[in-house]
């Protein structure tokens, strides 16, 4: 049976409007939300990356997948926010989040909102991102298992009223499954692995990098961390993993994080931008395909 997703939130129930503001969506009457639902309640996946080209070109590429005959450029339903960008094609959002889980986090409470408004049936939520990888040739697909924050904690932790709130992040293994199984193909050029991911809140000291402003530890001390990562069974490490899989593990919606490596950090911390664009596709290969099989069901 199709689930609506279910807000964990009851303070919700006492507000007659709810204005998204990053999204720039107003919600004008949260008991009949009609107008909310003709817009956007057919659809069935929620694409997010970090940067707002990646999203115009993803929303470009699932164009061309489905065969949409529109050659206008797609319009940005977020605009008028002037923080996000979203595109949708069909039954498929795609929503830029910008750097790290603190912003990802805003725009993920009001997306798991606006579906919930919109009654949408079964979402799956999806990040399609870019990481650095250890021990993997770049250009590497990784699907994350289990996410790992900066600590080596498979875990998310937040400050809430004040205190340590700690709460897990697991993706769901059915999402995991389906994503290696319909996305990926021996032919491609490239290697798509499930492994663990570590989510950090710094791309420089909290990645263990040594090309930042500030670095208190040797290039030894780096490479021992990276190892212990690795013994982990961590493959890539990014900026949101851990948030995204314990929120929407909190809400109970499928979910999977699905990155690029754009270098072998055992080689070294700057990241090349020569290859940057052909490797960003390789995920959009692998979700397109996904996303066909699935809406075959
Ligand atoms: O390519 P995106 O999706 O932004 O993801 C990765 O790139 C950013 C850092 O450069 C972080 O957000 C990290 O998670
Ligand atoms: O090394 C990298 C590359 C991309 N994004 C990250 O967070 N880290």
């Amino acid at each position: 049976m199709s689930q609506i997703i279910q807000l964990k939130n009851h303070h919700l129930d006492g507000m007659s409007t709810d204005f998204l503001y990053h999204l720039a969506i107003n919600v004008a009457d949260t008991k009949d939300t009609r107008d909310i639902q003709s817009q956007f309640g057919d659809v069935r996946f929620i694409l997010t990356g970090g940067t707002s080209i990646r999203m115009l070109q993803l929303a470009k590429y699932l164009r061309k997948l489905f065969g949409v005959e529109d050659t206008s450029d797609p319009v940005d339903l977020c605009k008028k926010g002037h923080r996000y960008a979203m595109y949708k094609v069909g039954p498929v959002i795609c929503v830029s989040h910008g750097v790290g889980s603190s912003t990802f986090s805003v725009v993920l409470h009001e997306l798991l909102k606006l579906v919930h408004y919109a009654k949408c049936k079964d979402p799956v939520f999806l990040r399609i991102g870019t990481c650095g990888g250890i021990g993997v040739p770049p250009g590497t697909v990784v699907v994350t298992k289990n996410a790992f924050n900066g600590l080596l904690r498979n875990e998310h932790e937040i400050a809430i009223l004040g205190e340590r709130v700690v709460r897990p992040a697991q993706f769901p293994e059915s999402v995991i499954k389906d994503i290696l199984a319909y996305g990926a193909r021996d032919d491609d050029g490239f290697q798509i692995i499930s492994a663990n991911t570590m989510g950090t809140d710094c791309f420089y000291e909290g990645q263990g990098r040594t090309d930042g402003a500030i670095c208190e530890y040797s290039a030894e001390d780096k490479m021992k961390f990276l190892k212990k990562c690795h013994d982990l069974g961590i493959r890539n490490i990014e900026m949101e993993a851990s948030m995204f899989a314990s929120v929407t593990q909190k809400i109970g919606v499928k979910a999977g994080d699905i990155c690029v490596t754009l270098l072998n950090r055992l080689d070294g911390d700057q990241v090349d931008s020569e290859k940057k664009e052909e490797y960003e596709h390789r995920p959009f290969l692998v979700l397109g395909r996904y996303i066909q099989e699935l809406l075959k069901k």
